[in-house]
């Protein structure tokens, strides 16, 4: 099967974000002429993909580091980070060298964040290997680590060079982290491509394997959502902020769970918890938020969360990105496709939306 190519308008450094099997033999020319060192970061666990990976780019004359990180979210860690800087240092990486992330989007995070700050900025170029990094996480260039006090709280905006989505690396991806995935591509469809939603609905549980049925258009269809808004806006000054429908709580349950909590899980709550915003203040019907419920859970992703931690989540939420200030900012539908932001909702508000979400009275 041909390889997709979706272009990605980034401020005058445009790149292209290919899809399709294969595709990883693209990866030598993306990492370009100039380079003659090349840093490939990865998490400790996926060397049967990073060993190919690591030989072509050899085979092509590169002097190649592999750097492994730690697995998923415990990489996007300013220890860590400080790790790959010394390490890029000892071994001489200048600005016209490269850094290659392979992985899922903690590790393509930690890589962009890393291809950004390094003499401040070289050449990035992302390998994702789960569905959430090639739909979502390694497009768009939001690089960035976690700190304590909350997700992402650190990063740069710095587009890649290329991303290469090789449908090849899906099959090993465990299942639970696939569905993941599906929480950002259903994400894309409520706030931008109601096909997407259709697609789920005809097959859920294709939606769930490597092989479904739709599985390559779901992907390209997110790709491509994704692509136009970051086009449109790369520093989220206005329109990127949809992307981040479901993420204002989600980021506050992933840090409540000390980011144990899959990515895509705590969106999915997220997504149900804004769709809840909406309704009460008028803005979408209960079908629509019963729709979230429904596809969400049809692909096993969860849609509830404990009443007793809302005092927690509340506090978590201030410092999420689109605060401005004391005022709270959700991203929120008008209906399917229509995102909108609600800002500064009431007490009163937020606490019957998480009361809907828990199931019962959370604390005040
Ligand atoms: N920058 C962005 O715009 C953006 C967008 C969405 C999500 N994110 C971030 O992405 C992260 C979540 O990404 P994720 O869901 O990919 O999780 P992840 O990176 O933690 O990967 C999940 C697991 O799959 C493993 N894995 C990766 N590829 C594999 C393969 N082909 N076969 C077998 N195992 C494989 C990983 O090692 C890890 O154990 C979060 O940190 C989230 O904040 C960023
Ligand atoms: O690309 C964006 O913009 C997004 O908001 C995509 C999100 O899916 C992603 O999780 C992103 O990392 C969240 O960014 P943050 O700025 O809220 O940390
Ligand atoms: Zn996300």
């Amino acid at each position: 099967m041909t390889a997709t190519r979706i272009a990605v308008g980034a401020a005058g450094e445009d790149y292209h974000v290919v899809v399709g099997s294969g595709v990883l033999a693209e990866l030598p020319g993306l990492v370009g002429a100039r380079a003659e060192q090349v840093a490939v970061i990865h998490p400790e666990g996926l060397t049967a993909i990073v060993h190919p990976v690591a030989g072509a780019l050899k085979a092509a004359g590169y002097t190649v580091h592999t750097m492994a990180v730690p697995d998923g979210e415990a990489a996007k860690d300013a220890a860590v980070a400080a790790g790959l800087w010394a390490r890029l240092g000892e071994a001489g990486f200048t600005r016209s060298d490269a850094v290659v992330g392979v992985g899922g989007g903690a590790t393509t995070d930690l890589a962009g964040f890393i291809a950004a700050t390094w003499l401040r900025g070289v050449r990035g170029v992302l390998v994702p290997t789960t569905l959430l990094a090639m739909v979502d996480a390694a497009v768009g260039g939001k690089t960035g680590i976690n700190t304590a006090q909350g997700k992402n709280l650190v990063g740069a905006f710095s587009p890649p060079a290329g991303v290469l989505c090789d449908l090849a690396t899906l099959p090993t991806v465990p299942t639970a982290d696939y569905i993941g995935g599906l929480a950002e591509i259903i994400k894309a469809g409520f706030i931008a491509d109601p096909v997407v939603l259709d697609l789920v609905e005809d097959d859920p549980a294709g939606a769930t394997r490597p092989e479904g049925r739709h599985t390559r258009e779901l992907i390209e269809r997110a790709i491509a959502v994704k692509a136009e808004v970051v086009s449109a806006d790369l520093r989220e000054s206005h329109r990127r902020e949809i992307l981040n429908y479901g993420h204002t709580l989600g980021h506050a349950i992933e840090r409540a769970e000390d980011y144990r909590f899959r990515h895509g899980y705590a969106v999915s709550i997220g997504m149900v918890f804004a769709a809840e915003l909406a309704r009460l203040d008028g803005r979408i019907g209960e079908a629509t938020v019963a729709r979230h419920r429904s596809i969400l859970a049809s692909v096993g992703l969860p849609t509830t969360y404990a009443a007793e931690a809302w005092p927690q989540l509340k506090a978590a939420m201030r410092v999420d990105k689109k605060a401005r200030g004391a005022t709270l900012r959700f991203v929120v539908l008008d209906g399917i496709g229509e995102p909108a932001i609600l800002a500064g909702p009431g007490g009163g508000l937020l606490d019957s939306a998480y009361a809907a979400v828990s199931g019962g009275t959370p604390a005040p």
